[in-house]
């Protein structure tokens, strides 16, 4: 269940047997034996995850079972019930700006004024109300990051319309480059995907995965459905009433593990490509609640 992170090679010698460790690098995200409590309700217990620098692990499961919980017990914002968590080495809510959040897709009025490019800024100094920084110097460098961000996902073209006359694609991209403006190590969006067309699913994902491998940046994403980003996914974390399982998405994304997961017949196919395509799987509901707030 739990990757394997450190790894020892034995090799012989003249007098004996050596241990020979080879280095890895500390995880930056740290479940051991978690579990998370809502209204006196245990929604996982015993979840155990390591992420690396640079790995995309996607969240999934049914609906209400606790996959915008997970991240928020990341966050710090609800207390895990049981186990250690680590968030690049500290406590959860401790990391400040190294961690990045896009919470669960908002839309914005059609009338809203507000500059694309005036969003993404909000990343940098939206703690201070939007008011920049006095000092020009400082300015520059905070413009030219604003900049630079928009350009990685690929925005330029609209950023400098009101964010309300933008398609939601553009609008998700244009939130992505928020999150990641004060270059985060960790990055944690939750449903990115959700109320996008399928084009546009797959172009935000395919951004996601860029982001994470080229920039490493550790992603964790809550998805309700695989397919978009599987191609692009190093680790899934399954969450279902039966339990949450981690691993390689070949290791769980399979007919046997996903019908034991759901409790319900679930299908996956592997295409010539050799992609995974899971069908049968339970369909996320079309008006989601507003209850992720806060
Ligand atoms: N503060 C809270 N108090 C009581 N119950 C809560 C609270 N926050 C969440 N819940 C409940 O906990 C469960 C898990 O919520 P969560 O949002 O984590 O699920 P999810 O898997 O992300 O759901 P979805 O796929 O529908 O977005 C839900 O039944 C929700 O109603």
């Amino acid at each position: 269940m739990n990757p394997v992170v450190a790894k020892a090679a034995e090799s012989e010698t003249g007098s004996g047997v050596a241990l020979d460790v080879t280095p890895t690098s500390e995880p930056v995200l740290c479940l051991c034996g978690a579990a998370a409590r809502v209204g006196g309700r245990t929604l996982w217990s015993g979840v155990d995850l390591e992420v690396q620098a640079g790995e995309f692990v996607a969240v999934l499961g049914p609906n209400g079972v606790g996959k915008s919980t997970l991240v928020k017990v990341l966050l710090g914002i609800v207390p895990a019930a049981e186990g250690e968590i680590r968030v690049l080495g500290r406590r959860p809510g401790e990391a400040g700006s190294r961690v990045g959040y896009l919470p669960q897709r908002r839309s914005f009025d059609p009338d809203l004024r507000i500059r694309g490019v005036d969003v993404v800024r909000m990343g940098l100094d939206g703690d201070r109300w939007g008011v920049p920084l006095p000092w020009a110097r400082n300015r520059r460098a905070q413009q030219r990051r604003v900049d630079e961000v928009i350009e990685l996902v690929g925005a330029s073209a609209y950023a400098h319309r009101p964010i309300g006359q933008c398609s939601g694609g553009e609008q998700q991209r244009l939130l992505i480059a928020q999150a990641l403006v004060r270059r985060p190590e960790v990055l944690l969006l939750d449903e990115p995907l959700d109320s996008l067309d399928l084009p546009n699913q797959s172009a935000v994902a395919a951004l996601i995965g860029r982001i994470c491998h080229e920039e490493n940046v550790a992603v964790v994403m809550v998805a309700h459905d695989v397919n978009p980003i599987l191609h692009h996914l190093d680790r899934v974390v399954y969450i279902a009433e039966g339990g949450a399982v981690c691993g390689p998405p070949s290791e769980v994304v399979n007919s046997e593990t996903l019908t034991r997961l759901y409790r319900t017949p679930v299908e996956v196919l592997s295409t010539q490509d050799g992609r995974l395509v899971v069908v049968g799987q339970p369909e996320a509901p079309a008006v989601h609640t507003n209850r992720h707030a806060g």
